[in-house]
């Protein structure tokens, strides 16, 4: 059923992300400068994402460089999936990894000013651009590691949460998790269904109902992420793991590894993606953003 899911959300997103590269002021992919690197590298940048593809390994990494703490903003958003749509598009890209430019922080999650005073309009286009963030992550053909090198709090860790696998620094000063009801926020179902998927019930249920932040070792007992290195060592770390699922058999082993696959079968989607467009509308009459800022409170 996910990989169903997965393959419908690749297929319906393609059109939505073309259609905001023609129409959308919130980027496009005009703004992502290609140059070449040596040793078969080539890099393109936005001005908030920074891909690095090394074609000798298929390995891209996929950098999140929006200071002061990545928040998840429209124009972020926009740009964040049309990298991930064009690294799909790439047949030589095989994995992404996904990484923070920032000292400390890995992503701070939704950005709270997309989220206050804001017309019902753009809460919509906003909501729409979490949605295709997280279809596109967690519905990829390539094989997606997190290497959390700061704290991921709310939709941070949704990020995290849609890759196949998470490192993270082992600073027990940084902290991860889905605090979304410690802001006076319900997280939406596939929300909490991806952090079942990870951790199970039970964790989940506690975890959600009390907004639990872990600290990074607390987050390694409890399953919500893989492994825990030292700071210096995530990102080498996530390549040497990286290499190791790719070398899971793929393009002839059909069923054995989807993702890595799928990108060989017949991907016309079988169901309907599933319909997540009545989060932006209960967001907007259920009137919870004004109630998550103080300011408009
Ligand atoms: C139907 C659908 C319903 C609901 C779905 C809603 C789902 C929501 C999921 C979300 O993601 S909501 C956002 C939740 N995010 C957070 O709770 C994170 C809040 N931030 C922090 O905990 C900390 O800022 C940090 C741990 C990320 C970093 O701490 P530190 O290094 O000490 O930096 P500062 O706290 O001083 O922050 C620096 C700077 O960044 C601004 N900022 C922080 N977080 C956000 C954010 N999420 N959006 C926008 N801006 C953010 C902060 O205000 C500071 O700005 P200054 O101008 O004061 O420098």
């Amino acid at each position: 059923m996910a990989t169903l899911l997965k393959h419908s959300a690749k297929y319906a997103l393609s059109g939505r992300l073309a259609r905001l590269c023609v129409h959308s002021r919130h980027g496009g992919l005009q703004c992502l400068q290609p140059c070449l690197l040596p040793h078969q590298r080539s890099a393109s940048t936005g001005s908030k994402i920074l891909v690095e593809m090394d074609n000798s390994t298929g390995i891209a990494v996929l950098t999140m460089k929006s200071p002061p703490v990545n928040s998840l903003s429209l124009d972020f958003l926009t740009e964040f999936s049309i990298s991930l749509e064009k690294l799909e598009l790439d047949r030589g890209c095989r994995g992404v990894i996904l990484t923070s430019a920032l000292p400390k922080i890995f992503s701070a999650g939704l950005d709270i000013m997309e989220m206050c005073g804001k017309s019902p309009e753009h809460c919509g286009e906003f909501w729409k651009a979490v949605q295709e963030m997280w279809l596109r992550l967690y519905g990829s053909s390539m094989i997606t590691i997190a290497a959390i090198n700061g704290s991921s709090p709310a939709g941070g860790c949704l990020m995290a949460l849609a890759c196949d696998y998470r490192i993270m620094a082992e600073n027990p000063k940084y902290s991860i998790g889905l605090n979304e009801t410690q802001l006076g926020i319900v997280a939406p179902f596939w929300f909490k269904d991806t952090l079942v998927n990870t951790v199970g019930n039970r964790v989940a249920e506690l975890s959600l109902q009390l907004g639990l932040l872990y600290s990074a070792p607390d987050a390694l007992r409890t399953g919500l992420v893989d492994l825990l290195v030292p700071e210096d060592k995530v990102l080498s770390t996530a390549s040497q793991t990286m290499t190791q699922w790719l070398a899971i058999p793929g393009e002839n082993a059909i069923g054995s590894n989807p993702r890595v696959s799928s990108s060989k079968v017949d991907l016309t989607p079988k169901v309907h993606m599933v319909d997540l467009s009545h989060s932006s509308e209960s967001m907007c009459s259920l009137n919870w953003i004004p109630w998550t800022c103080s300011n408009r409170a």
